[in-house]
């Protein structure tokens, strides 16, 4: 089941800025993962925003939400979810 996700970045103002570069570096580091085992296909930056544009691939609604939930950033990111079904112009 794919999935387009939009994710936007919410950045606290009290945060001391090494614990944010920290969420960062662990924020890729979880990503990266699920793009090496194929579950999250594309990850494209909005342009002028702190924000993405994502394409997941998975089995279920509570697989991509433990996918999502995990993102070290979950708790400072607003995300939109759609379900994606194949366009019958589509060549593959
Ligand atoms: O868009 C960002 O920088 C936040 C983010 C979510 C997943 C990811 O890899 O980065």
């Amino acid at each position: 089941m794919k999935y387009m996700v939009q994710m936007t970045v919410n950045p606290p103002k009290d945060m001391d800025p090494q614990e944010w570069q920290e969420i960062l570096r662990r924020e890729k580091e979880y990503g990266q993962a699920f793009m090496k085992n194929g579950k999250f296909q594309h990850i494209w930056r909005i342009v002028g925003e702190f924000a993405n544009v994502s394409i997941f691939d998975v089995e279920s609604n509570d697989e991509l939400h433990t996918i999502l939930a995990g993102f070290p950033l979950f708790p400072y990111m607003d995300m939109n979810v759609t379900a994606l079904a194949k366009h019958p112009s589509a060549l593959n």
